[in-house]
């Protein structure tokens, strides 16, 4: 694994102030991976993310990226090279969304046929038309667009590493749903190395490859893989921060596409009542599902809606519940509870429909994961050094899942 950035002994006082802000964090940050600072209010995460592109100068420590010492290195240079995203985005307000997107391109000088194809691209790559969106305004966006252009003008010059501070923290529940898992595909191909900013322990555990919990003592308590946080909190402070509801919180830890779908009887939406009667005759469940032509759920049909006097080919239930297969099993119960069968349909990235997940399905990886974790503590506990220490790394892939 190649380190990509290290923090050493890394000390914020601010002038005047009688408290430290950060005190002395040590941190290896490997490419490629997302490491959540995640803590209460005001024990210094927001500090040290701002220390890493040299936005606040450390009183001491070192800051090293690329086994190059940037302690002092001109912070202008250093920016370029790291992507920096925070809440409410800070777009410039009077540039459209391409003018923003391109801020650095031409800062570095790129010509002007470069940059339009890659704010296109940019745009693209964050889900947004870029015919459409291009000549906007910032104040002509939703938040979760505004967001989306936020991601994409951190992106511009392609830097190796991101900052993220509370990025989705200002987007209503539904919608920050939605960019997390949209963010973790996007990961998946950019593979960049990420910081990630969050009050939140719940999008810690979905978002992060590995976890720092800052304490109020503005130094690291534990910094681990989310299952060992859960499973082992390395004190009072961390096991009353990762809080109750551990099996809950674990849904957090596996992905849809981990686990076995279940089957759903399905049809093409344009088969003939007779047909479908047929068939809900022949299968236990109450409900049939219907695909579009290009094989998308799009109703669930019932025996009732079948025999209405009035048939008409649009019958049934819009299916609402619907979840990617990168979603989190956490994702797919809240779908599930908003169902009117009470399963989440899975899709793939065209939303076509791949299978069901139903309460079965998130029982039993609920027993899976808690017995691996089992193993995985009696592991740990069998190569444990004698004072006590722990060790990071691996865990994650043991219990389950490669997010
Ligand atoms: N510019 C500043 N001048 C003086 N003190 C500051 C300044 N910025 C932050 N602090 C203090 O430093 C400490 C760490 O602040 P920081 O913003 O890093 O915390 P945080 O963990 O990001 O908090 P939050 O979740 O509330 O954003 C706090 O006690 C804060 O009051």
């Amino acid at each position: 694994m190649t380190t990509m950035i290290e923090l050493r002994e890394l000390t914020k006082r601010y002038p005047g102030a009688e408290e430290i802000a950060v005190d002395a964090i040590d941190m290896e940050i490997h490419e490629g991976e997302i490491v959540v600072l995640v803590g209460p209010s005001g024990c210094g995460k927001t500090t040290t993310l701002k220390m890493i592109n040299r936005i606040i100068e450390p009183s001491s420590g070192r800051i090293i990226i690329e086994d190059r010492d940037v302690t002092h290195e001109n912070p202008d240079h250093l920016r370029r090279r790291i992507g920096y995203v925070i809440q409410q985005v800070g777009l410039f307000p009077h540039q459209t969304v391409a003018q923003n997107i391109a801020t650095v391109p031409r800062l570095l000088g790129w010509d002007r046929d470069q940059v339009t194809e890659r704010v296109d691209e940019l745009l693209s790559l964050v889900s947004l038309d870029p015919a459409q969106h291009r000549d906007r305004y910032p104040k002509e966006l939703s938040g979760g667009q505004r967001q989306r252009v936020g991601v994409a003008r951190a992106l511009a010059a392609d830097p190796p590493i991101m900052l993220m501070d509370e990025p989705f923290g200002a987007i209503d529940p539904i919608n920050r749903d939605r960019l997390q898992n949209e963010f973790l595909r996007l990961q998946e191909e950019i593979q960049k190395t990420i910081v990630f900013v969050t009050h939140d322990i719940d999008e810690a555990i979905k978002m992060g490859d590995r976890i720092a919990i800052f304490g109020n003592d503005h130094r690291i308590q534990q910094f681990d893989v989310p299952e060992r946080l859960l499973s082992e909190p390395a004190n009072d402070f961390v096991d009353d921060f990762t809080g109750s509801g551990a099996s809950l919180k674990r849904l957090n830890l596996q992905r849809v596409r981990d686990v076995e779908l279940g089957d759903w009887p399905n049809l093409p939406s344009s088969t003939s009542r007779e047909t479908l009667q047929e068939r809900l005759a022949e299968i236990e469940q109450a409900f049939l599902l219907l695909l579009d032509e290009e094989g998308r759920p799009v109703r669930w049909v019932s025996e009732r809606d079948l025999s209405r006097p009035q048939w008409t080919p649009d019958v049934g239930l819009a299916v609402r519940a619907v979840v990617p297969e990168r979603a989190t099993l956490h994702d797919a119960l809240d779908e599930m509870l908003t169902s009117n069968v009470g399963v989440a349909a899975v899709i793939d990235d065209q939303r076509r429909y791949l299978g069901v997940v139903d309460i079965d399905t998130i029982m039993t990886a609920v027993n899976t994961m808690r017995q691996e974790t089992r193993e995985l503590v009696a592991v740990a506990a069998w190569h444990a050094p004698v004072d006590g220490g722990q060790s990071a790394g691996g865990a994650r892939r043991v219990a389950g899942g490669d997010a």
